[in-house]
C-alpha cells in the first residue's frame, strides 16, 4: 500500500498500520458453491452378472448416474475443487452447501452442465448474519418450474434448522454471472436482518453485503472517524449497497456526531429497497436514497448546483469510478472524500484523477477484510485543497 500510495501522498499523509483481524477464520459470511457433475458411477447393475434384470427396475431408472461436485472454482478457471471444509467459510453456510448436494439425488435434480446448458440447479449461495444467526439460502436454477421444492425444502430445513430463509433464483441464460433476476421466495421471509455498528440491516439475496461483518464495523468506524463529521454536513453515500456505511454516518451510531443529511444511490434496485426499509426500521430520518447510475447521479446533482455537498463517501465495485464520476465529483468540490475499496490499484488510479485536480491525501488506512487471502480493504481520505 506504500508503494501504490507513494507517488500520491504529501508531506502531511498519514499512513495509518494495517487494522488487522483477532481471530481471522471462519469470517466469509457468504458461501457460493456451483453444483456440476463429476464422475460417472457405474450402475449396480453393471457388477452383476450380464443379463440381470435388476437394471430396468424403477429405482435403478432413476439412479445418479455421475458424482455430484461441489465446492469452489480454481483460480482462473471454472474447474471444481471439491471442498467439505475452508478455514475461511462460515461453518453452518458450509454444512447447508454440502446437506444441498447430499439431498439433490433424492429430489432426482440434477446439476447444471455448463457446457450444455442443462441439468437444473447451478449454485446455491448461503448468507449467515453475524449477530443475528439469520440463515438465507438462495437455489440457482436453470428453470423456473422447480417439481418437489416442497419437499427439498421440508428436508433441507429438517438437516439444517438454522435456515431462516429460502429462495429460489431463476438464471437460463449460459453466462457466468450467477444470478437472474426472476425469484420466488419458498421459505421464509425471503431476506435476513443483521446487525453491524449497532444498527440493523435487511439484507436480501441480490444485495451487496460485506462478506467479514467484524472487520466491515473496523472499517466503518474508520470510515466515519476519518470523515470528520461535526453534525451539519451533507453527505454523499455513493455506491451504497443497502445503506450500511451510509446509515452510521447519518445517526452516528456510537461515534457520537453523525451527518445533518445523507443521500445515498446504488444501481441495484433490490439493493435501495432495502436501504429505505433499513432507514425505516432503524427510525433514521435524515438518509434518502435513489436507485441510479452514480457516474449520472453525481452529474446530474453538479448540473443543478442546488446544495453544496461537504463529504462524499464512496464505496465502488473493484474496477473503482468511472471518469463521468469523478468529473463531476472535482466540480460538486466536496471538502472531504472518503474512498473505501476493495481494489487498492483503482482506488490509486482514481485518488491520482482527484489529486492532480487539487486533493490532497490526508490518510491512507488498510483493513484486513480477507485474512489469508491477497486481498484487501483500503480507505483513503483526500481533502479539497482549493
Ligand atoms: C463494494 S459495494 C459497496 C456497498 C456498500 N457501500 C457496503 O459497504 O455494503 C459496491 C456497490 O456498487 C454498486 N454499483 C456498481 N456499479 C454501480 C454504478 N455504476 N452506479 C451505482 N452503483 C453501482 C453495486 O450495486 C454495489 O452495491
Amino acid at each position: 500500500m506504500a508503494e501504490l500510495f507513494d507517488g500520491l501522498a504529501g508531506e502531511s499523509t498519514v499512513m495509518h498500520p494495517i487494522a488487522g483481524m483477532g481471530e481471522p477464520y471462519h469470517y466469509r459470511n457468504k458461501v457460493v458453491s456451483p453444483y456440476a457433475p463429476g464422475r460417472r458411477i457405474k450402475p449396480k447393475a453393471a457388477k452383476a452378472a450380464k443379463g440381470d434384470k435388476r437394471a430396468s427396475t424403477r429405482e435403478d431408472k432413476h439412479a445418479p448416474t455421475h458424482e455430484i461436485l461441489c465446492g469452489m472454482y480454481a483460480a482462473g478457471t471454472h474447474r471444481i475443487v471439491p471442498t467439505d471444509a475452508c478455514l475461511i467459510e462460515n461453518r453452518i453456510a458450509k454444512k447447508i452447501i454440502l446437506a444441498v448436494r447430499d439431498l439433490m439425488p433424492s429430489f432426482r435434480i440434477e446439476p447444471y452442465r455448463e457446457d450444455a446448458n442443462t441439468g437444473f440447479l447451478r449454485h446455491a449461495i448461503v448468507r449467515v448474519g453475524h449477530t443475528s444467526g439469520e440463515v438465507l439460502v438462495t437455489l440457482v436454477t436453470n428453470g423456473r418450474q422447480f417439481p418437489g421444492s416442497k419437499a427439498l425444502v421440508r428436508e433441507l430445513v429438517k438437516r439444517c434448522p438454522e435456515i431462516t430463509s429460502i429462495v429460489q433464483n431463476v438464471n437460463t441464460r449460459q453466462t457466468n454471472v450467477i444470478l437472474g433476476t426472476d425469484e420466488i421466495r419458498l421459505y421464509g421471509l425471503g431476506f435476513i436482518l443483521d446487525k453491524l455498528c449497532g444498527l440493523s440491516f435487511r439484507i436480501s439475496s441480490q444485495s451487496f453485503y460485506q462478506v467479514n461483518a467484524s472487520q466491515t464495523e473496523v472499517l466503518y468506524r474508520r470510515a466515519i472517524e476519518l470523515a470528520r463529521l461535526t453534525g451539519d454536513e451533507t453527505v454523499i453515500d455513493a455506491y451504497c449497497g443497502t445503506g450500511t456505511i451510509g446509515l452510521v454516518a447519518a445517526c452516528g451510531a456510537e461515534q457520537g456526531k453523525g451527518a445533518r443529511r445523507v443521500i445515498g444511490v446504488d444501481e441495484t434496485v433490490s439493493a435501495i429497497r432495502d436501504a429505505r426499509a433499513n432507514a425505516q426500521h432503524n427510525g433514521i430520518e435524515n438518509a434518502e436514497f435513489v436507485a441510479c447510475d452514480a457516474g449520472i447521479f453525481m452529474r446530474d446533482l453538479a448540473a443543478e448546483a442546488t446544495e453544496r455537498i461537504d463529504v462524499v463517501l464512496m464505496d465502488p465495485p473493484r474496477s473503482g469510478a468511472t471518469e463521468d464520476f469523478l468529473k463531476a465529483l472535482v466540480a460538486l468540490s466536496p471538502q472531504r472524500v472518503v474512498y473505501i475499496s476493495c481494489n487498492p490499484e483503482t482506488q490509486a488510479r482514481d485518488v491520482a484523477y482527484l489529486v492532480e485536480r487539487g486533493y490532497a491525501v490526508e490518510a491512507v488506512q488498510p483493513v484486513d477484510m480477507f485474512p489469508h487471502t491477497e486481498h484487501v480493504e483500503n480507505i483513503v481520505v483526500c481533502c479539497n485543497n482549493t
